[in-house]
């Protein structure tokens, strides 16, 4: 996720304070993509500011001014003035207290809210009257209410509303997406009481160029995070099954999006797999509170279908123009390129391509791997496959570029050419290649 912070560490400008003439103490609880930067920012304009995490290992590395998320850089962190700690009892000393940890889905796709309450439980158990505690985690709407708070009250005996107050804010910057960061989306909060949302949605400004958007009440701020992430999945869908019928039907998919997208309003999209913690969550926890009240979110769990299947649809074409070229599956090599869950970033956590490389290992094919920001050791036993620190193509029979990296536009389709067998394919997951270059190439051509 990027941060805005990176920029002026990188030309070497000094850490300077921007003062904004609020100096309370803020414990950011969970320092991973969301509370890392949060905290450098919230320190940066001269908050006092402790990082707790549950991780003595991340703690141990933070406090050695090693950036754990790969979107700030080691110089911000070792600048900053964050007090890292994996001590609760540091939460004692907050006035606003932002949970930062993970909201996943469990093995039957529904919230797993066990982060969120087990903060809530240590935040409970050290917070002082008055404080406010924010909840930054993506949820249903309803969990603050129905789940932090109770767990807040529980721990503390205090009663929330009167001695401890909460809010909800979403983070929305985009991973690897370097001008919508932190500081460049507009922050939405919600909270219950008028003076609360205005303090809190004061507090952001300080951090937040783009400015806040206030809403009257936490339902409506944390709707208006899961859906923003619904509606990205369900045009994600749209594009994969539109897809899958021209690579059927005969059209090129990617002339057809280009001649579209001249309309004003066409929204621009690409076919991939569709990785991350986010998107192919998101969608469960909406369906989840809407199924409370008795109404199943149709639309949304079938596009969640329709992506759910890319991979198994991406690894049946690679298999079936490997069968094609004339190639013996069993005898094959194939080079997958791109393994992270999506372009320009080093996240392989949630990445769908692992789903590409199983299907095609279970035919005999032999997978080999390359991503120029993916660590190779690390990725190599997270996908089972030897991941390369160069990209050779050796004896291969054909090419996935699963995730198009900016970096592969420069691929040198000739050099690797002449490493490959006779009749090499290249399959394009997101259609980012030109098909006619490609074939220009001596490439058999092949997209999603
Ligand atoms: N990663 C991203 O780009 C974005 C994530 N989000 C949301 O933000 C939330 C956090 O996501 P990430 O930062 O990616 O997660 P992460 O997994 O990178 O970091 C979470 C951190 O919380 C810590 N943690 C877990 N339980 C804890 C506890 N009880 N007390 C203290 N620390 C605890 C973990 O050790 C970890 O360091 C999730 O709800 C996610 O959906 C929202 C927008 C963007
Ligand atoms: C609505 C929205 O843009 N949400 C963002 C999203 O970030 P994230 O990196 O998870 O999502 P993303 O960039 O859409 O990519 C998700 C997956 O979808 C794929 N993808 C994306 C766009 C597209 O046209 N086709 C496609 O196949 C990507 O390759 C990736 O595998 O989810 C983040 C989050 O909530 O964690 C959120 O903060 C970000 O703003």
């Amino acid at each position: 996720m990027s941060s805005g912070l990176t920029g002026a560490r990188r030309h070497g400008e000094s850490r300077h304070v921007e003062p904004v003439g609020r100096t309370e103490t803020i414990c950011v609880v969970g320092l991973g993509y969301v509370g890392l930067p949060l905290a450098v920012h919230f320190d940066r304009v001269d908050q006092q500011v402790i990082g707790y995490d549950i991780d003595d290992d991340k703690i141990g590395t933070l406090s050695e001014g090693v950036d754990t998320t790969g979107d700030l850089s080691d110089a911000v962190v070792a600048d900053s003035d964050v007090e890292f700690t994996s001590d609760p009892a540091t939460i004692t000393d907050a006035d606003y207290v932002i949970v930062t940890v993970p909201t996943p889905v469990d093995e039957m796709e529904n919230p797993d809210l066990r982060f969120v309450e087990s903060a809530g439980e240590t935040v409970g158990e050290h917070m002082t009257p008055d404080t406010t505690v924010v909840l930054e985690s993506t949820v249903f709407p309803g969990a603050t209410r129905s789940v932090l708070a109770p767990a807040l009250e529980e721990a503390s005996g205090l009663t929330e509303g009167e001695e401890f107050f909460v809010a909800y804010s979403p983070e929305r910057a985009t991973p690897g997406d370097e001008k919508h960061g932190l500081r460049d989306v507009v922050k939405v909060v919600g909270a219950d009481d008028p003076a609360v949302l205005e303090d809190v949605a004061d507090l952001y400004e300080c951090v937040v160029d783009a400015g806040v958007h206030r809403t009257s009440s936490l339902e409506a701020a944390e709707a208006s995070k899961v859906v923003e992430n619904v509606q990205r999945d369900l045009n994600i869908a749209l594009m994969n099954e539109l897809a899958v019928a021209f690579d059927r039907i005969g059209i090129n998919t990617q002339e057809v999006l280009d001649a579209a997208g001249t309309k004003w309003n066409f929204h621009d999209y690409s076919p991939g797999l569709v990785g991350g913690h986010c998107i192919p969550v998101d969608p469960f926890y909406f369906a989840y509170r809407s199924k409370m009240e008795g109404y199943v979110p149709e639309l949304t769990l079938k596009a969640r279908d329709v992506n759910r299947r890319m991979p198994e649809h991406v690894s049946e074409l690679a298999l079936k123009t490997l069968n094609d070229c004339g190639n013996v599956l069993g005898e094959s090599r194939v080079v997958v390129l791109g393994l992270t869950y999506k372009p320009n970033v080093a996240d392989i956590r949630t990445s769908k391509v692992d789903g590409v490389i199983d299907t095609m290992q279970e035919y005999g094919v032999d997978v080999l791997g390359f991503d120029p920001y993916a660590d190779p050791e690390q990725t190599s036993q997270a996908f089972g496959i030897d991941v390369m620190d160069q990209p050779s193509f050796e004896n291969a029979d054909g090419i996935v570029l699963a995730t198009p990296h900016d970096v592969f536009e420069s691929l040198d389709l000739d050099a690797a050419r002449e490493e490959m067998n006779d009749d090499p394919f290249l399959l394009d997951v997101c259609g980012e290649l030109d098909a006619e270059e490609v074939v220009g190439h001596g490439f058999t051509y092949r997209r999603v």
